[in-house]
């Protein structure tokens, strides 16, 4: 595997633009992806998270804008690039009617690796993605969680830098998601910068360290997973829990100048306040509410809901 210096982004996006007879699949979109880094790719249906991959992985040239691979331009560097790199896309291949271990021989080859070469590689990318009794198995007879680790160890077998999945997990069952995830972390410390699509963000949060979100064809946030979790279009909102009912306070505070909402959870105890940090801070509110003889046993910061920040970031309608 080739070392990065840390510093360079493994996939560099800059302004790309792509449209389909009149269609603007992408209109202007730029990010950067960080060697080492597990990155969500997420959007709805026709968002343009295909359209993107394709780009990055040279199959497609962008008509607009710059790529760049491992500092290398997709437009000229396409050799290059594509020997350090595994696409997977969301579909199987038609080579259904092989065992799994002809299948990946026939990738091996095609990689220019001799037979030798290709035992001891299939051999490590099955063990890899826990498909070692599988071998002789046909993949038609595979279910689609064991299908979707033959196509992944497909695209291992030339140990590349940087894999791109095209919505792998879906159509998984939960428990063939998770060992496909447990895989993928595996990937991550073994030093590879994994790049993955799916259009549904739960899915990914626990996975990604960093996450770009499209939305028909453009990017609506691009940043460590944490940052979306805090991402507020508006006001903080904190939870905070006291010894008694709040009731008293919430009438108090609900006029008070830079409190913007104030109103209790379905929780005991709990309640959630929004302030406007312009006119109040933090320890200010909780002042106010130690003033009114409130004793506070919790306050934290409620972090949005990742459905909502999907939501919130996204639009509704048919695409
Ligand atoms: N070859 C094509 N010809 C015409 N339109 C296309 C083509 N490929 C993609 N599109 C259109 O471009 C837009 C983006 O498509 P793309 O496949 O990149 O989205 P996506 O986010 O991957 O969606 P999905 O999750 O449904 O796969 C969609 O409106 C789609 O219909």
């Amino acid at each position: 595997m080739n070392n990065q210096p840390n510093s360079e982004p493994v996939i560099d996006i800059l302004n790309v633009s792509h449209s389909f007879k009149g269609h603007r699949a992408l209109q202007g979109i730029s990010f950067q992806v960080q060697p080492q880094s597990l990155h969500g790719f997420v959007g709805p249906n026709g968002a343009g998270k295909t359209t993107t991959l394709k780009i990055i992985c040279t199959l497609l040239q962008p008509q607009a804008g710059k790529v760049k691979v491992f500092g290398h331009n997709v437009r000229t560097a396409v050799k290059e690039i594509r020997k350090r790199i595994g696409f997977m896309p969301d579909h199987f291949s038609t080579y259904r009617q092989m065992t799994v271990f002809e299948y990946l021989d026939f990738f091996g080859a095609a990689y220019g690796l001799s037979q030798e070469q290709r035992d001891q590689v299939i051999n490590d990318v099955l063990t890899l993605t826990d498909m070692d009794g599988r071998k002789d198995s046909l993949i038609s007879g595979l279910s689609r969680g064991m299908q979707q680790r033959v196509s992944l160890a497909r695209v291992l077998v030339n140990d590349p830098d940087l894999l791109l999945l095209d919505e792998p997990a879906s159509g998984l069952d939960p428990r063939a998601r998770i060992e496909l995830m447990e895989i993928l972390q595996e990937l991550k410390r073994m030093g590879k910068t994994i790049f993955i699509s799916s259009h549904i963000l739960s899915e990914l949060a626990e996975l990604c360290d960093s996450v770009t979100i499209i939305d028909r064809g453009l990017i609506k946030y691009s940043g460590s997973m944490d940052g979306l979790l805090n991402y507020e279009h508006e006001h903080p909102v904190y939870k905070i829990t006291l010894e008694s009912e709040p009731d008293a306070i919430i009438e108090t505070l609900s006029g008070e100048a830079g409190i913007v909402s104030i109103e209790k959870t379905p929780k005991p105890r709990e309640m959630r306040v929004a302030f406007d940090t312009t006119i109040i801070n933090s320890s200010a509110l909780l002042e106010k509410i130690i003033a009114l003889n409130g004793v506070i046993d919790s306050f934290q910061r409620d972090k949005k809901h990742l459905n909502q920040a999907f939501l919130d970031l996204t639009e509704q309608g048919v695409r």
